[in-house]
């Protein structure tokens, strides 16, 4: 019997790599089929002969895309085209975060923009390091990898961002022998295409990365309306200090997040986008309270 790590999944096969970075093409047998399991990449495994015995129990499991065990995802947000937004930035830091898998931030295309708005860009980003976000940036690390290596080694990463963001780019500056596919090739192609497009780990230093079609699923299912705050770590730092154990920081009073957002000590725009994602959930409630019986409970 062997073990080793899904990397690869195609037509019913599965190519797993062993400690030995050996990779064995595999297949599942019918009891896998009966038992409803169906194998993704990420997987640990244990198989014999080429054929999958068990798979072990999984850390997470993303959707999409479908990749199980993330330890980390890397957000890759653009400088421009399209334009920087900290809305989509935090989105991916929430959404990440709510399912456990580390967020790391990369900065893209920022050779395209002017000196000014450069100095602009970096500050802003100094506030999310600050709130114990790693931060990269693309001409730094096209300069000096050795950081982002760092970050990347001995953990599974998935890259997440939006289409035409720069990950293909990414990948194949930091593997070299890569040659994937960016620019108008992969944007030319409609939303559909990409989401079906297999994912794949690849081996890097003693981590695995995968390019991913888009994170597409960036709705805040799932995440409640008193979950929220716990995933913004500059809110956490400082919710002790409100008056009510229970504050979501919209209307109740002597709430030391508003006040630290009045004295600039939390960034606006991650409280308005914040206040943006309590209203999206809470649009969503009745819904949700219908089919769950247990959180009607906990605030009845
Ligand atoms: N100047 C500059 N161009 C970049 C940078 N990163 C990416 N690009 C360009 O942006 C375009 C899109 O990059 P891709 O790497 O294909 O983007 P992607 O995120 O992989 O996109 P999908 O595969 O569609 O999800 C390409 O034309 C790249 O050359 C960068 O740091 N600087
Ligand atoms: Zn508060």
């Amino acid at each position: 019997m062997q073990t080793g790590k899904i990397i690869k999944s195609n037509s019913g096969f599965y190519d797993v790599q062993t400690a030995n970075q050996e990779i064995i093409r595999t297949r599942a047998r019918g009891n896998f089929r009966q038992k409803k399991i169906k194998p993704i990449v990420g997987d640990w495994v244990e198989f014999e002969n080429d054929y999958l015995l068990k798979i072990k129990p999984r850390k997470n499991e993303v959707v999409r895309p479908l990749i199980a065990n993330v330890d980390q995802a890397l957000v890759v947000i653009t400088a421009v085209e399209p334009q920087f937004s900290t809305n989509l930035l935090d989105r991916f830091l929430v959404v990440l975060t709510a399912q456990k898998i580390k967020p790391l931030i990369y900065l893209s295309k920022i050779d395209l923009t002017p000196k000014q708005q450069q100095t602009q860009l970096i500050e802003q980003l100094k506030y999310y390091q600050s709130c114990g976000y790693q931060v990269f940036i693309s001409n730094e690390v096209k300069q000096n990898p050795q950081s982002l290596i760092a970050a990347l080694d001995n953990k599974e990463t998935v890259l997440a961002g939006q289409t035409g963001a720069g990950k293909s780019t990414l990948l194949n500056h930091l593997i070299p022998n890569l040659n994937l596919e960016t620019g108008s090739i992969s944007t030319s192609l409609n939303r559909g295409k990409h989401t079906t497009r297999m994912v794949t780990l690849y081996s890097f230093h003693k981590g695995l990365i995968a390019d991913t079609p888009g994170f597409s699923s960036l709705t805040l299912q799932n995440i409640t309306r008193e979950n929220l705050p716990q995933l913004f770590p500059d809110f956490v730092s400082l919710k002790d200090k409100c008056k009510y154990r229970s504050c979501v920081h919209l209307n109740e009073p002597d709430c030391a997040v508003k006040q630290a957002v009045d004295s600039g000590k939390i960034m606006n725009s991650r409280y308005l986008n914040y206040c943006q994602f309590q209203a999206e959930i809470a649009q969503e409630r009745p819904v949700y309270l219908k089919t769950d019986k247990r959180s009607k409970k906990n605030n009845g």
